[in-house]
């Protein structure tokens, strides 16, 4: 199945998104890894080798997004697949009383522009690239991947942008499946817990280990490669979609 399969992951130079393109590869799949031209991207397709491009750009933008379509279309001939894990994180109070400082009016933006309309951009666009695909036996034409969090649900201090931005993701999941129904393409969203990436490994070790404590089982942080199985069984699986799936070792994130 994932056989000559064409993949799109944003994000994909790090983290959860590294760890899916890699698993996209193993499984026979042919990749384009899209992320910030300051991002490892391009030693990562070097590292990776066969069947993988590296197009820089900034989700945010039509024109860099349309041109990582074309790149596809031009190396590999379609596209099948796109994962969305372009995102950054972001920790401030509404309002800083020290200070007496409200929350920066841009950041906040910021986070909504990427988070969000970054991976709105990207599904608006691919769509009608995948729609072109002829369907298979039951009617598919591709799948569509996108992250959440689980601060979608259960936002802490501090995460009204960021927890603002994914609920915004889990929000659009269900109402642009029922859009893209009619061509056959599938649209799911994976909410994870706390993962081991770049992203989280900003944090002390000690802070690392009090926040694996909160996990019920298993009590430790999520291996990207356990992301990346999610994304193979949701592309296996044809009856998967409208729907967010939390991947959280049934964590509930405290205030
Ligand atoms: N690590 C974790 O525990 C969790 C991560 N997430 C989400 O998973 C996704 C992946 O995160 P990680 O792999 O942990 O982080 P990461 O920081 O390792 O990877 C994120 C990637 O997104 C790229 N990126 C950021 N802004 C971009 C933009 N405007 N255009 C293109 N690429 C951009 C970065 O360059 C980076 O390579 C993010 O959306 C994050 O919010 C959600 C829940 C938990
Ligand atoms: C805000 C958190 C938790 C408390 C801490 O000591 C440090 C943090 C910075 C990274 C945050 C932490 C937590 O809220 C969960 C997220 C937001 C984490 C970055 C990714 C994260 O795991 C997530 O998206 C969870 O849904």
């Amino acid at each position: 199945m994932f056989k000559g399969l064409v993949g799109l992951v944003t994000g994909g130079a790090s983290g959860l998104g590294r760890a899916t393109v890699e698993q996209l590869l193993k499984q026979g799949g042919r990749v384009v890894i899209c992320d910030l031209p300051s991002s490892p991207g391009q030693e990562t397709a070097k590292q990776l080798k066969e069947n993988v491009a590296f197009v820089p750009i900034d989700v945010t933008s039509e024109k860099d997004v349309k041109n990582a379509l074309q790149t596809t279309v031009d190396k590999f001939g379609r596209l099948d697949v796109v994962v969305n894990c372009a995102g950054v994180a972001t920790a401030t109070r509404v309002y800083n009383f020290k200070k007496e400082q409200p929350f920066d009016l841009k950041s906040f933006q910021r986070t909504i522009e990427v988070n969000l309309i970054g991976t709105f951009n990207v599904i608006r666009l691919a769509a009608g690239l995948i729609g072109k695909n002829a369907p298979d036996a039951d009617g598919q034409r591709g799948v569509i991947i996108n992250t959440a969090s689980v601060a979608a649900f259960d936002g802490q201090i501090g995460q009204a942008a960021y927890s603002a931005s994914k609920a915004g993701v889990v929000g659009m999941t269900l109402p642009i499946a029922r859009d893209l129904a009619k061509q056959g393409i599938r649209v799911v969203t994976i909410a994870p817990g706390l993962f081991r990436t770049p992203m989280m490994e900003m944090l002390p070790e000690p802070a690392i280990k009090s926040l694996e404590a909160t996990v019920p089982f298993p009590p430790r942080l999520g291996h990207p490669s356990e992301f990346a199985l999610l994304v193979q069984s949701i592309i296996q699986n044809p009856m998967l979609n409208g729907e967010t799936i939390r991947l959280d070792g049934s964590l509930r994130m405290q205030p």
